[in-house]
C-alpha cells in the first residue's frame, strides 16, 4: 500500500497528530493524589500537531500537563479514546504494529530487567525487530562505544550506575535504527554528564535527519536541539510553533510564563 504523506512547501510531514484524546477513571488513592473528588481525568485533550521529516518537535509543559499520555498514546502503548496519529503513514489506532516497527521510544521510567546483561539484552531486542547478526553486531559496536558501555556490557544491569541504565535503554531503544524516535524526558535524573552526552547523541539523530519527538521541561534543552515547540498545559495544546517564531526576541522561559499565565488565568475565569 503507498504510504499516505503530505507536503507542506519543500517539508514533508512524517507525524500527524489530530485531536487526541485520553481519560483515565482515578482510584480513592489517585483522587487523594490528585486532591481531587472527580472520578476521572482528562489527561490529553483534543491535542492536534504536526511534525516535518527531519524536525525536533519538543512537547513542553509542567508536571501532570500531558506529555508523558500523549506519547504514549504516539508510541501505541495505550489506545486514545478518540482521535488518531499517524506516524509515516500508520495509524496508532489501526496499525499499533507498523507503527511500532518505525519508531523507537524511550522513557526514563524504563525498566531494564536487572538479571540481565546489556550485551543480552541488545541481542534481545535485536532478535525482536529481526536484525541480521552481521548488522546487530556493527552496530552494537558503534552504540557500545559511542554511550562507553562496552565496559560494561557483560555487567547485570542490577550493578550498572542510574546513568549508565539509562544510557543502555536509550541505546536499545534504537536497535533497530528507527526513522521516527520518540523520547519522554530523555535527560530526566541525569548527571550533567550524563545528560550532556545524551544531548550531543539527539543533535547527532537530528543531522543524520532523524524525526524527533521529546517531552521535556527543560528550557534549555528545547532551545539547543528543536526546531518545533509544543506547550501542552492542563491536557491542552496552548501554543504550537517553530521556535523562533514562539519566542520572537525573548527566551523560552519567559515566553513559556507568559502563556502558561495566560492559559490559567483563562481557566480560573472559565471555573468562576
Ligand atoms: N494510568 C493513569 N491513571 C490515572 N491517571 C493518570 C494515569 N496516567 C496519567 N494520569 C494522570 O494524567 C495527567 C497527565 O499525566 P502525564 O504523566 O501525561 O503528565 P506529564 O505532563 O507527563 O507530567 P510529568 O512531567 O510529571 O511526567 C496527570 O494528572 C496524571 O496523574
Amino acid at each position: 500500500m503507498e504510504e499516505k504523506k503530505w507536503k507542506i512547501g519543500d517539508s514533508e510531514e512524517l507525524i500527524r497528530v489530530q485531536e487526541i484524546s485520553k481519560t483515565f477513571h482515578l482510584s480513592a488513592k489517585q483522587q487523594k493524589l490528585e486532591h481531587s473528588t472527580a472520578k476521572t481525568k482528562i489527561a490529553v485533550n483534543q491535542v492536534s500537531f504536526c511534525v516535518n521529516r527531519g524536525e525536533v518537535f519538543g512537547l513542553l509543559g509542567p508536571n501532570g500537563a500531558g506529555k508523558t499520555t500523549t506519547l504514549r498514546m504516539l508510541a501505541t502503548l495505550i489506545r486514545p479514546d478518540s482521535g488518531d496519529a499517524v506516524l509515516s503513514g500508520s495509524s496508532v489506532v489501526t496499525q499499533p504494529e507498523e507503527v511500532r516497527r518505525k519508531i523507537g521510544f524511550l522513557t526514563s521510567e524504563l525498566k531494564l530487567e536487572d538479571f540481565f546483561t546489556p550485551d543480552y539484552l541488545y541481542d534481545f531486542f535485536s532478535e525482536l525487530y529481526g536484525i541480521p547478526t552481521d548488522r546487530r553486531d556493527t552496530r552494537k559496536r558503534m552504540l557500545f562505544a559511542r554511550f562507553g558501555i562496552q565496559e560494561f556490557a557483560q555487567v547485570r544491569v542490577r550493578d550498572l550506575s542510574t546513568g549508565m541504565k539509562q544510557k543502555v535503554s536509550l541505546v536499545i531503544s534504537l536497535v533497530q535504527d528507527p526513522e521516527i524516535i520518540i523520547f519522554d524526558e530523555p535527560t530526566n535524573g541525569l548527571d550533567i554528564l550524563t545528560a550532556k552526552v545524551v544531548t550531543d547523541f539527539l543533535l547527532d539523530l537530528k543531522e543524520q535527519g532523524k524525526t524527533i519527538i521529546i517531552s521535556t521541561h527543560i528550557f534549555s534543552l528545547v532551545e539547543k536541539i528543536c526546531d518545533r515547540v509544543g506547550i501542552i498545559i492542563n491536557g491542552r495544546m496552548v501554543a504550537c510553533e517553530d521556535l523562533r517564531t514562539l519566542c520572537g526576541d525573548k527566551s523560552l522561559e519567559d515566553r513559556f510564563f507568559e502563556i502558561y499565565e495566560a492559559v490559567n488565568g483563562e481557566d480560573e475565569n472559565h471555573d468562576k
